[in-house]
């Protein structure tokens, strides 16, 4: 795997010649976490898309650039607010697509390996509409976690999960995408704090820097200092209303 570069994003969204965000300037660091909050429909999702090469529903004019001034292209691993599962595939066979799509050979041991990790070595032959709302997302993230990108764009790929669930997801993901460059697009403060080495909230008008803690991630979410930063990132966020 190539080192990951950091991001740089600058420019103005606009749909149907209506500004929708920007002028904003964001920098995501190499090897790190960005966390991306800010209310809905603000344009996050645009933003990861737009990072990701997909087509949104404006027009960008601005730049996005890496650290090492090479292409985003074939760099990316992309993990969508809808699971995108295909629906006549297994549990086993969607997590081993990207591979199937490339006409590569899957590692299927290491495809089980994470499902087994994501909790779901029962249930490899399933098909999607034989899962829960919980289970499809962590198929989603079990096949996003098989690509071995150095730039992950993750959009709530924990939203739909209960707490203790979401508490371990959080800490795989950490755990496997440790020196990628991630950008995890979140409505939950307490994610954020939890696993952002950078904190972005996204305004109309602006990417704004919110201050994290010293301590690196992946941070207790109980200690005082987490649970302060967790609060004060809230009450801004409802301020901004
Ligand atoms: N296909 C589309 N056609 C027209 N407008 C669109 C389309 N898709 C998104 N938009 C608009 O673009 C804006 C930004 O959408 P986006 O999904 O990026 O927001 P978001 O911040 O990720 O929202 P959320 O937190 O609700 O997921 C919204 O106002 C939305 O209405």
């Amino acid at each position: 795997m190539t080192q990951a570069p950091a991001i740089h994003v600058r420019g103005t969204h606009e749909v149907d010649g209506v500004r929708q965000f920007g002028p904003l300037d964001v920098r995501m660091p190499a090897g790190k976490w960005t966390c991306i909050l800010g209310r809905s429909g603000v344009g996050k999702s645009t933003l990861l898309r737009l990072i990701a090469g997909l087509t949104t529903a404006g027009e960008f004019d601005g730049h996005i650039t890496t650290s090492d001034a090479g292409t985003l292209e074939g760099r990316v691993t992309v993990m969508a607010q809808s699971d995108l599962l295909l629906p006549w595939l297994s549990v086993l066979e969607n997590t081993v697509l990207g591979a199937r799509l490339r006409g590569e050979d899957p590692d299927m041991k290491k495809a089980q390996g994470l499902l087994d990790r994501v909790g779901l070595s029962g249930h490899l032959d399933k098909r999607p509409n034989a899962l829960s709302g919980g289970m499809r997302q962590r198929t989603a993230l079990a096949r996003t976690l098989m690509e071995d990108r150095p730039i992950a764009l993750l959009d709530e790929p924990f939203s739909a999960l209960d707490a203790s669930t979401r508490a371990d997801m959080q800490e795989l993901a950490a755990e496997v995408l440790a020196a990628k460059t991630v950008l995890l697009v979140t409505h939950d403060p307490a994610e954020a704090v939890r696993l952002g080495h950078q904190i972005t909230v996204l305004t109309p008008d602006a990417a704004q820097t919110w201050p994290t803690l010293h301590i690196p991630p992946i941070r207790d979410q109980y200690a005082p200092a987490t649970v302060g930063c967790q609060a004060g990132l809230l009450a801004h966020l409802r301020e901004m209303r």
